[in-house]
Parts: structure tokens; C-alpha cells; sequence
């Protein structure tokens, strides 16, 4: 006898890439999802990824960064749980455009949103982030990595400079430095192309937005109806009234 329909999962919380064309959004996801690093092509509008965490289910959309499609940033940010700043380690400019193209995209954002700062292609201004392979990589052992010293480019951008973008998004976001998580670990230097970070970084996020989820449930906004969620959510950390 047939089994009875499972209905289609909801997202709980939404967690969106913003920044610069180039910098490497896509290649991010699409190394977090597929544990590849592979050809890419502009993104056009958006697109999303949903990912269960446990019993939740996560989206992540990927946006594009190029300018002609900038009208479409505050849209993908509505109700956003998390917003991922991302630049390119080598380039300044695109550091830059964080601040002055994508911050007021957050406007739309939940106002308990979470911020993290990325520089990605860590792997081309860093001896460490070219050597890394992640677990379970296939094709990318150090040694077919093949890098040189020589292959290394000037870092544009530094974890400071990073840091110091994700005090001014905080007070931007009119928070206090003091309540919120700290700089240090919301700064991410990442690679896509070897791995460096990846994991670390959504999981990093993953985690952050479960409280997010269940504030949602409890305000009872929203509940998902996958019907194969565990009874034993992660309630704990709800500072649920039951
Ligand atoms: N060396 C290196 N190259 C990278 C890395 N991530 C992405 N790239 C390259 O950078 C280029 C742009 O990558 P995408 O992932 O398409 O960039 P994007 O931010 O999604 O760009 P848009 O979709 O136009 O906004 C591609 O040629 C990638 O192969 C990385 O970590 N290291
Ligand atoms: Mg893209």
C-alpha cells in the first residue's frame, strides 16, 4: 500500500549571501552543498538552497552581486534570520561596496538578524588556506593542490578591516556592540576553491539561527509542516514557557 504523502518542507528561517559580483557567493554554496568546486556563471536574480539542520530546514539563497540586479537584494533580505556580507580578500573595492551597495539591503532584514563578515578566496593570499582539504574531499589533496609560494597575491582586505565593517553594520543596525556576538567570531576568511572555512562558517550560522526558529514557533507565526520533524527539537535553548 502506498505510503501517505509527506508534505513539502517549509523553510524555518532564511539566511541570504550578499556582495560584490565576483567574490565568489555561488562558489560557496556551491562548495558547502556539493563539496566541489566547480565552474560558475553570474548569477542572475537569486537562487536558493534548502538545507535541513537537524530538525530544521534552512534556506539559503545566493543573490547577484552584479548592479542591474541590485533592485532585487531587499526582497531576498525580507525576514532574513542571517545575512552573509561576503568581499574577495584581494579586492578592496569589494570590501568597500559591503558598506556603500548592500548594507541598507538588510533594511528589510529581521531586526534580531545575525551579520557575518566574509572574505573569501583566502586561498589566494594565504599559505594555509591553499594547503587546507577539507574531509571527505575527492580531487583535492594537497598535493594536486600544486600551489607555490609565487602563486600568492597581495591581501586588499585583513580580518581587521573586517572586523571593523561588522562594528559599523552593528551600529548601523542601531545594536550594542556589548549584546551582540562578537566581531571575532562573526569575521570569516573562506575559500571555496580549497574549502578552507566553508563548513565553519554556515554551520557557525546554522547554529545561530535555531534560536531565531524557535521564537518564530513559539510566537506561532509560523510552524512548518514537515511531517517527519522529530519530536526532540532542540527546545532547550527556546527559553520556551512550557
Ligand atoms: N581562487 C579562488 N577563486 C574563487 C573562489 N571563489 C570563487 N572563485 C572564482 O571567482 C569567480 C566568481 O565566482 P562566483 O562564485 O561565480 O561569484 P559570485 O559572487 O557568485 O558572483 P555573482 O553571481 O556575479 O554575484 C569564479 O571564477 C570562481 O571560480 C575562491 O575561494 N578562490
Ligand atoms: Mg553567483
Amino acid at each position: 500500500m502506498a505510503e501517505p504523502t509527506k508534505k513539502l518542507k517549509k523553510p524555518d528561517v532564511k539566511i541570504v549571501l550578499l556582495g560584490d559580483m565576483n567574490v565568489g557567493k555561488t562558489s560557496l554554496l556551491h562548495r558547502y552543498t556539493e563539496r566541489k568546486f566547480k565552474d560558475t556563471v553570474s548569477t542572475v536574480g537569486g537562487a536558493f538552497f534548502l538545507k535541513q539542520w537537524g530538525p530544521y530546514n534552512i534556506s539559503i539563497w545566493d543573490t547577484a552581486g552584479r548592479e542591474q540586479f541590485h533592485g532585487l537584494g531587499s526582497m531576498y533580505c525580507r525576514s532574513a534570520a542571517a545575512v552573509i556580507l561576503t568581499y574577495d580578500t584581494t579586492s578592496w573595492q569589494s570590501y568597500v561596496e559591503l558598506e556603500e551597495r548592500f548594507l541598507s539591503l538588510t533594511d528589510t532584514a529581521n531586526a534580531d538578524c545575525i551579520f557575518a563578515i566574509v572574505g573569501n578566496k583566502a586561498d589566494l593570499t594565504d599559505s594555509h588556506a591553499q594547503a587546507s582539504n577539507p574531509e571527505g574531499e575527492e580531487g583535492t589533496e594537497p598535493a594536486r593542490l600544486s600551489f607555490s609560494s609565487s602563486s600568492l597575491q597581495r591581501k586588499q582586505v585583513n580580518k581587521e578591516d573586517a572586523m571593523a565593517l561588522y562594528r559599523r553594520v552593528l551600529h548601523y543596525k542601531g545594536l550594542d556592540e556589548k549584546a551582540c556576538l562578537p566581531a571575532e567570531s562573526m569575521c570569516f576568511e573562506t575559500s571555496a576553491k580549497t574549502g578552507y572555512n566553508v563548513d565553519v562558517l554556515f554551520e557557525t550560522i546554522f547554529d545561530l539561527v535555531v534560536p531565531s526558529i524557535l521564537k518564530k514557533r513559539n510566537e506561532g507565526e509560523s510552524s512548518t509542516v514537515d511531517l517527519e520533524a522529530p519530536s526532540t527539537a532542540k527546545r532547550t535553548k527556546a527559553g520556551c514557557c512550557a
